[in-house]
């Protein structure tokens, strides 16, 4: 194994130093170290973060392998600086049983280029009628602890109530895609001035909003842990915001766009701008931005949702909702943060490694840790061109934009899986 000899790097901000990187691990660190035989690597200027870690990624494997793998999604994870996903369960065949998220994991080994975690589905078929397997899941090969039916609502209160108290037992998690199924029917955008004047149905806030209030005292009267995905209203921060002072154990995300992009991009009809949940208004980015420093939303989450040419190039009321995120969400939150490199490395490795449970990942990069870690070169600005992206997918919502930021390596146990800014494999 080639150990790696990282000069004058800055880890998490600090003050420039030297990283060994050896046998899997940070075997060093220190300014002026020396290792002979060790690849060197001119890392002046550069930022260490530990390798990020995305709680919410769809690979689109098994079913839709056209739009997305295991091996591809997992390449624009590692080009983005990640060392680990978990993989969302709204597959064909989903996965809400052991074999499923068994396979899942298997694919992810054996591409090598980060860990793969898979979650699993809470209900049969995502359909929201029956529990799916979240025992025989979570003891199986893959150790699921985080179930979603993301794509889809658990909408049945009963029913979300017991999923909670099933997962209780190991300590797992369930994370709700909120979305009430009544107040979106036919839903193409936010609900608000721009739909009225595009004429568009509208996806109110409040239906993500009752959600929330729903599970988050759902989840204090059972005790169990609650995560909500892609949180995107002003409304929805105001209701964590009050569970966690009354100390319900609940965490949330948001993605890059909803930090960044508003539903006035739907006036371009332009389909690369469906998502669910929408794109909403500058208020509601202003609270998203305030609640994440402040840590009322723990993480940014990707939410990266490839699709294929055929159904995202129509017309805009046919098309998938969803974008690609893995590849540009550093320099979304470089952009939206600036270079507050503990707080990136809190909401982006740290926390959710510690929601997931992943305890390889999400540690600073230290003599002892697993190397697990990415280098940033802050200064770097490039244009996002759709066609040099790694992921089989072309939605991104960032195309010819100029955004700071480029992942220059990525370490997964100690292995580089990105080097010069190029997958190694
Ligand atoms: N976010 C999206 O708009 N789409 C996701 C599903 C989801 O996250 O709800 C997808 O699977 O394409
Ligand atoms: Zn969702
Ligand atoms: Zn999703």
């Amino acid at each position: 194994m080639t150990a790696y000899l990282i000069k004058g790097v800055s880890v998490v901000g600090g003050d420039p130093t030297d990283l060994l990187v050896r046998d899997g691990v940070v075997a060093e660190s220190g300014p002026g170290l020396s290792a002979p035989g060790a690849t060197v690597l001119d890392a002046d200027g550069l930022v260490a973060l530990p390798g990020l870690v995305d709680l919410h990624t769809h690979l689109r494997e098994p079913g839709r392998e056209d739009a997305e793998t295991v091996e591809t999604g997992s390449r624009a994870a590692a080009l983005g600086g990640y060392t680990a996903v978990c993989a969302m369960a709204n597959t064909s065949p989903v996965a809400d049983t052991a074999g499923v998220v068994e396979q899942v994991w298997r694919l992810g080994r054996e591409a090598g280029l980060v860990d793969v975690q898979p979650i699993g589905a809470v209900t049969v078929g995502l359909a929201g009628e029956r529990l799916a397997e979240l025992g025989a899941m979570a003891d199986s090969a893959a150790r699921v602890r985080i179930f979603s039916d993301d794509g889809h609502c658990v909408a049945d209160p009963k029913l979300m109530r017991r999923a909670l108290e099933y997962v209780k037992a190991f300590d797992g998690i369930i994370a709700q895609h909120a979305e009430e199924p009544r107040l979106t029917e036919g839903a193409q955008m936010h609900e608000g001035e721009v739909s009225t004047r595009l004429g568009l149905t509208g996806w109110p806030a409040v239906a993500e909003e009752a959600i929330i209030a729903r599970d988050v005292l759902l989840a204090e009267h059972v005790g169990s842990r609650l995560h909500v995905c892609h949180v995107s209203t002003a409304g929805s921060v105001e209701v964590l915001r009050q569970a966690k002072a009354r100390g319900i154990r609940v965490t949330a995300e948001v993605t890059p766009h909803h930090l960044l992009l508003t539903d006035e991009r739907a006036e371009t009809y332009d389909p690369v701008y469906k998502v669910n949940p929408p794109l909403r208004t500058a208020t509601d980015i202003a609270a998203l931005r305030a609640a994440l420093v402040e840590g009322v939303i723990d993480i940014v989450a990707t939410d990266h949702a490839p699709h294929a040419v055929e159904d995202k190039e129509c017309e805009w009321a046919y098309a998938r909702p969803g974008m690609l995120g893995l590849e540009t969400a550093l320099s979304i939150a470089l952009d939206v943060l600036g270079p507050e490199w503990d707080l990136i490395a809190e909401r982006m490795s740290r926390a959710p490694a510690r929601i997931a449970g992943l305890d390889t990942h999400g540690r600073n990069p230290a003599p002892g840790v697993p190397a697990n870690l990415t280098l940033v070169d802050p200064s770097a600005r490039r244009v996002i061109e759709p066609a040099d992206l790694a992921s089989r997918s072309r939605n991104t919502p960032y195309a010819r934009m100029t955004l700071p930021g480029r992942i220059v390596a990525t370490f997964l146990r100690g292995e580089p899986t990105v080097l010069d800014g190029k997958a190694v494999k």
